[in-house]
């Protein structure tokens, strides 16, 4: 009986990268030529914000073009209560909040926002178990978790809300596969591993981890063709080389996957032409894709990408700046 793995098939597996073509890429993206895409994303624009303009620090040696006109695109998107949306016009959430800190940290601006009404709408939405809702309408997942912590922490702001509750819920989010869901019980995925893993991380609780178990499950998501899925069974896909080889990363145990195989996958997923990176080779190039790729990359110590630090997903430059000292293990 031939188990049938889903995986994909590399033909062209050069290492070239066509660096150029990235930062051309990343510097058209929100013109005319991405009119359709900008509009279509508009609901998620201020994280479009952040993968574009984080992947381009990584890349352009941390030069950003246009500071003024983001920071005033960012101002745009406050809300009173001291939440940001994606645009203009819509409601306010803890993703876009996240993102706006994020961009603000990465122009040295961060001093420049309303810091006391951000911590208060960041507050206001932890609940009694300790838990995070995204928003008003009070889903709580655990994503929401990590954009708390890591909005407030970039702010110099994690003891205004009550850590040692946001930990508990965490914990109460642990499955036996080592890995973590969106809430208890909820099964383990590799994008909320690495926000539970990342919210520990910040709040150096990584001792509530068990680094061997869940570094065995996390391994397991390396297919043949050097790709990593997010879930037994799924299709391999560039992000997860961000959500699942970082949190190796943060566990000390980045070596348990074959890091050249993963390289080789990452680059095939490259646009050769108008460059950028796609989920999988063959696929359509978007930021998404193209931050996480290259923050990948970049914890392999690819040639000429500055350094990103694997639980915040920013420049080390910036998270030093910041005096942060995320726990990792050794
Ligand atoms: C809404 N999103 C998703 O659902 C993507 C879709 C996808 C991409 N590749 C396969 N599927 N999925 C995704 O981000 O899953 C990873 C994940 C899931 C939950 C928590 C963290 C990461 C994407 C946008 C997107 C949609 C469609 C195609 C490409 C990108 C998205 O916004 N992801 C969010 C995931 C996320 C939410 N909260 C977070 C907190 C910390 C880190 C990441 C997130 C993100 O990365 N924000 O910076
Ligand atoms: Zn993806």
């Amino acid at each position: 009986m031939v188990l049938l793995q889903k995986d994909v098939k590399l033909d062209n597996t050069s290492k070239t990268w066509v660096l150029e073509k990235h930062i051309d890429f990343l510097q058209s993206f929100g013109k005319e030529r991405h009119q359709y895409e900008s509009s279509m994303m508009e609901f998620l624009r201020m994280s479009g914000m952040y993968w574009g303009l984080t992947a381009l620090y990584l890349i352009n040696d941390g030069k950003i073009p246009k500071e003024d006109e983001i920071f005033e695109y960012i101002k745009s998107c406050e809300h009173s209560c001291g939440g940001y949306s994606p645009a203009p016009g819509h409601d306010p959430h803890l993703l876009y909040t996240l993102s706006a800190v994020q961009i603000a940290c990465l122009l040295n601006r961060e001093l420049e926002l309303p810091i006391e009404k951000i911590v208060l709408y960041v507050s206001k939405l932890q609940q009694d178990d300790g838990s995070f809702t995204g928003d008003k309408w009070g889903e709580i997942d655990t994503r929401y978790s990590f954009c708390a912590l890591a909005c407030l922490s970039l702010l110099g702001k994690l003891n205004e809300i009550n850590l040692i509750k946001a930990v508990e819920f965490i914990k109460s989010c642990q499955n036996f596969d080592g890995g973590f869901g969106s809430r208890p019980g909820a099964e383990s995925h590799g994008g909320l591993i690495y926000c539970c893993v990342g919210s520990l991380s910040i709040a150096g609780r990584l001792d509530l981890v068990d680094a061997d178990t869940l570094g065995w499950w996390l391994a397991e998501r390396q297919l043949p063709s050097g790709g990593l899925n997010g879930r037994p069974e799924k299709l391999p896909d560039v992000c997860y080389s961000w959500w699942v080889f970082s949190t190796l990363n943060i566990l000390g145990r980045d070596h348990w996957i074959d890091k050249e195989e993963l390289k080789t996958f990452i680059l095939a997923s490259q646009d050769n032409e108008g460059g950028g990176f796609s989920d999988r080779p063959g696929d359509e190039p978007d930021p998404f894709h193209t931050l996480f790729g290259l923050a990948a990359l970049s914890l392999m110590s690819h040639d000429k990408i500055l350094p990103i630090d694997p639980t915040y997903c920013m420049p080390k430059a910036v998270i030093n700046r910041l005096g942060l000292k995320p726990q990792t293990l050794s």
